[in-house]
């Protein structure tokens, strides 16, 4: 079990993660404070003292700076980590306090080796981000990167915990897991977010954390992960009024691409050699505008699950009723959604825009917009305000998620019959006929695919008007959920923040982005191939090829993430290759 202990001075995290070990026959101490000097400064060496005298004969102490390198000497000896605040410290110390200090490939590395560690590991490490933005830039240095810190290991742990005045709080288990809205939602919700919308930390990404023996006796708090929302909904940050007006998307960096693609030449391997791989990296560079990329450490994923009139016409295999539990699920922890992005250590949070129920949890519903859609097959699935409404909070959940360090974003999404709407777009968009881009969706059979494709005929007779008008083509036949993700999409452009694109629900909706922000998906690559047919057509529209081919067929944003680590790792060899010159490798002749 890996544990991620947070917590402000004097919160009593210490002691949590010393009774979180308390079993263990023996715990290797990393220490990363230094030796203090006790003539210099004596009250730091009392301090140490104090946490010395605490612990008994079963720690080992290890004073070092080289975290992810100790543990993978001994990647199953019990271990408390004292604390990611000194370890920053004392890199800063060594690399220099200056704003270009680039703290991200030790943060990355450690976060890997706390990923790969396989017994008990207890890592303690100071909550600051509630506090005020320090005045200096050195505090602002270091308030940034222990803040990427945490949230890194953060998404390499297993659970996390907050310390406040010596109670323990769990972020992921107040809602079952939208937390906090640091990427990787290791910082709880603050206790009174400020105007003028849930602020960054209130919002619900923790990552997904869960895991199956962490059913803690102390695992409450609700009202931490309540406070954001006021009156059971959340203030919308984004004013609706403008939600589908896009300042111009400025491409990715093409001189950094070119400069990746030289400096790959130099790795050592046969020029090209690594396919598509390479491709990615240079993309990844171009968005970062940094040769070569930056490690990808926070990527974050956003479920946005709604119902849809249509779904009570016999176009799903499965009963609306199941979109409301599957949010719960996805809460929880135990959709595929939240295993792979798990294993590929990106946050999940699960946004209930328009499922057709009262009883979401107020943090899970804080942008709702309605209870379901009307019927597509007669038009008008929302209100135009309704439209603007969920764009401009797909715009938002993007927008906080950046602000709060995620450096790739992921829309996964949730609603039974949302294949039909997605059909409609993508057939709409890509002048498809029906029977070209209905699919099998939940696995629906004959009868069904019948009565699909009828619908996706009237719901295409409706859209077509509306072809050059994204907004009045969103509420005629699309809804909420798919409305946020298309704002979410067009803002992650906007942001020059990456996206991998999901299946055929999400890419459909990645069209109208296309269309309401032109040259966004310049900022999108494909994680895959979904079976369903409209897939294809959305795809070829936006020149996208994807990166599976898996015949998957699920949603959720699981195409993407299953995805993801082809991503990172493409950007890993770009990063930690050796060069032709380093390793002494004789280059072609
Ligand atoms: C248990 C379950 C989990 C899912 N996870 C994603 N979907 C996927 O299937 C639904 C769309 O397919 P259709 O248009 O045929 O209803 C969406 O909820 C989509 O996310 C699921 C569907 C089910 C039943
Ligand atoms: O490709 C998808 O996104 C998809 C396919 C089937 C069901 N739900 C989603």
């Amino acid at each position: 079990m890996r544990t991620l202990v947070l917590g402000g001075t004097r919160s009593g995290k210490s002691a949590r993660a010393e009774d979180l070990l308390a079993t263990a026959p023996q715990v290797r101490y990393l220490a990363t404070g230094g030796v203090p000097n006790a003539g210099a400064d004596p009250a730091w060496a009392a301090r140490v003292l104090a946490h010395q005298t605490r612990r008994d004969q079963r720690y080992t102490t290890v004073e070092t700076l080289a975290l992810a390198a100790e543990l993978r000497r001994a990647p199953t000896v019990p271990t408390l980590i004292d604390d990611l605040g000194n370890w920053i410290t004392g890199l800063l110390d060594e690399s220099g306090w200056n704003h270009q200090t680039d703290l991200s490939e030790p943060i990355s590395e450690l976060a890997d080796a706390v990923r790969a560690f396989d017994g008990d590991l207890v890592i303690v490490s100071p909550e600051t981000g509630l506090s005020v933005v320090p005045g200096t830039a050195a505090g602002r240095r270091f308030q940034d990167l222990l803040g990427a810190a945490n949230l890194a290991v953060a998404a390499a742990c297993d659970r996390v915990e907050l310390v406040v005045a010596g109670q323990v709080f769990r972020p992921d288990a107040t809602t079952a897991t939208p937390t906090s809205a640091t990427p990787t939602s290791a910082t709880p919700a603050p206790p009174a977010p400020a105007p003028p919308a849930p602020s960054p930390a209130s919002e619900s990404n923790v990552p997904d954390t869960r895991a199956p023996d962490t059913a803690a006796p102390e695992a409450v708090a609700p009202d931490i992960a309540a406070s954001p929302v006021s009156g059971g909904r959340a203030d919308f940050p984004l004013d609706p009024i403008d939600a589908e007006l896009f300042d111009t998307i400025a491409p990715p960096d093409e001189d950094i691409a070119e400069q990746t693609r030289g400096h790959s030449l130099n790795l050592t391997k046969p020029p090209g050699s690594l396919g598509r791989l390479e491709d990615l990296a240079v993309w990844i560079a171009a968005c970062q505008g940094v040769c070569p990329p930056r490690p990808l450490t926070a990527p974050q994923i956003a479920v946005f699950a709604g119902d849809h009139g249509v779904a009570r016409q016999g176009v799903s295999a499965f009963p609306p009723e199941v979109t409301a539990q599957m949010v719960a699920n996805i809460a929880g922890g135990g959709a595929a959604i939240n295993v792979l992005a798990r294993r590929a250590g990106a946050g999940v949070q699960v946004l209930d825009l328009s499922v057709d129920t009262e009883d979401t949890d107020p943090v899970i519903a804080r942008y709702k917009v309605r209870r379901s859609t009307g019927d597509l097959r007669r038009g008008q699935a929302m209100t135009l305000a309704e439209a603007r409404r969920s764009l401009a909070a797909g715009r938002a959940v993007a927008d906080q998620l950046v602000d709060s360090g995620a450096d790739l974003l992921i829309a996964g999404e949730m609603g039974i019959g949302n294949t039909t709407p997605a059909a409609v777009l993508t057939g709409t968009l890509t002048e498809q006929e029906p029977v070209v881009v209905v699919g099998r969706g939940t696995g629906i059979d004959d009868a069904g695919w019948i009565r699909k494709t009828a619908a996706v005929r009237d719901g295409m007779r409706f859209a077509r008007p509306h072809r050059d008008d994204p907004l009045s083509l969103l509420a005629a036949v699309a809804g909420p959920d798919l409305a946020a993700i298309t704002g979410f999409l067009a803002q992650a452009a906007l942001r020059k923040t990456p996206v991998i694109l999901d299946g055929t629900v999400v890419t459909s909706a990645a069209l109208v982005a296309e269309l309401l922000a032109p040259g966004a998906r310049a900022w999108w690559c494909a994680g895959h191939r979904s079976t369903e047919p409209a897939h294809g057509f959305a795809l070829l529209e936006l020149g996208l090829e994807p990166i599976l081919d898996l015949s998957m067929r699920l949603g959720e944003g699981s195409g993407a993430a299953a995805a993801l680590p082809v991503v990172t790792g493409a950007v890993d060899l770009m990063n930690q290759m050796a060069t032709f010159g380093d390793a002494g490798v004789s280059g072609s002749s």
